[in-house]
């Protein structure tokens, strides 16, 4: 399997450095729910040192996107990005209105096979079988309009998610999840990056763990449409997965009973030749009594 670095390979991010998301300590401050639609990518970022800047690329419908702004584009600090003593919570972007960024779009550290991988899932997606769905650095902004369901309209930033905690491209998770027009299903396509190694040249099984319960998560957030936490999740790990590897957790609900949503998944290479693991999920939503069938599962927990 290749790998999507090799020593001395200047597009892998351990030659980048830093800031390879166009931002540093925190980011912006959320104004708007308003992002792109699950199916069109807004941009690809290319990169020189000190320099991130927004290209249109064609969308999977053929037609070509605007570029999106960035913060690092669009709203450039004047102090440095150190997080503030005094409030945690505010960056010198903080004042800026740019629209959160998209991460769940090729960056310099998608491997060939990730982006060859995505574009083909952007293919699929374009009869609206499937959408992708764009991701952010902080997790209230992820899955928007599901959150905006569960909890209102988020008028502050919210935590940093776990899963784009590392800002180098391609030293991390680099993913984007597609969900199924049912809402059931969710796959997300997943390149596995240095930092998440464990045993030597294989990814550390606790990062299979992470990509399986966001991939589940979101499916039972799809689901649920409310807040969702994951009571049980069982894995069996039946072969490393290389890191650099990418690879395609696909988990889909296979029933619900009161608050729980059962779920699986798997985990394959993108040639679906080895099966790395498989798991189960319970998920349970938040709030409300629960339901026995999708149809009276409460579409907005914070009124029902
Ligand atoms: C926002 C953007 C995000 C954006 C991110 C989106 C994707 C990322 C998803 C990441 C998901 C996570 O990592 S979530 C983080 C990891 N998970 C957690 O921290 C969950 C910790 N556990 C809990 O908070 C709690 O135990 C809950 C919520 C799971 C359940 O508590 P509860 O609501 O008080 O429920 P309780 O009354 O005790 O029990 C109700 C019924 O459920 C059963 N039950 C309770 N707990 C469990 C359990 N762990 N496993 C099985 N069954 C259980 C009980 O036996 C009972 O059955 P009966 O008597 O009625 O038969």
């Amino acid at each position: 399997m290749s790998q999507p670095w090799e020593p001395g390979d200047t597009r892998g991010p351990l030659m980048g450095g830093r800031g390879g998301r166009g931002q540093r300590g925190l980011g912006p401050v959320i104004q708007t729910l308003n992002v792109p639609s699950g199916d069109s990518v807004p941009q690809l970022r290319h990169q020189s040192p000190g320099v991130t800047t927004a290209v249109p690329v064609p969308t999977p419908h053929g037609a070509t996107a605007a570029p999106h702004p960035t913060a690092t584009t669009d709203c450039v600090p004047t102090a440095p990005l150190t997080p503030s003593p005094v409030c945690c919570c505010v960056s010198p972007q903080a004042l800026c209105s740019v629209s959160p960024q998209d991460l769940a779009v090729p960056n310099t550290g998608w491997s060939a096979a990730m982006c060859e991988q995505f574009q083909r899932l952007l293919r699929r997606a374009a009869d609206g079988s499937w959408r992708r769905i764009p991701s952010y650095r902080r997790g209230l902004d992820y899955l928007p309009e599901v959150v905006q369901m569960a909890v209102g309209v988020v008028t502050r930033p919210g935590p940093r998610l776990f899963l784009r905690s590392v800002d180098e491209e391609g030293a991390g998770f680099e993913y984007a999840i597609f969900l199924h027009a049912s809402g059931h299903r969710t796959q997300c396509l997943c390149q596995l990056g240095p930092y998440l190694e464990g045993h030597h040249g294989f990814a550390h099984g606790g990062a299979i763990a992470t990509l399986i319960d966001s991939t589940v998560g979101t499916c039972a957030l799809a689901v649920a449409k409310a807040s969702v936490m994951t009571a049980k999740l069982s894995i069996s790990y039946l072969a490393p997965v290389p890191v650099g590897a990418v690879v395609v957790a696909d988990s889909r609900m296979e029933r619900h009973e009161g608050r729980k949503i059962f779920l699986s998944c798997h985990v394959r290479d993108t040639k679906r030749d080895t099966l790395y693991a498989e798991a189960t999920g319970e998920d349970m939503w938040c709030c409300g009594d629960g339901a026995g069938d999708t149809e009276t599962i409460p579409q907005n927990c914070a009124s029902g």
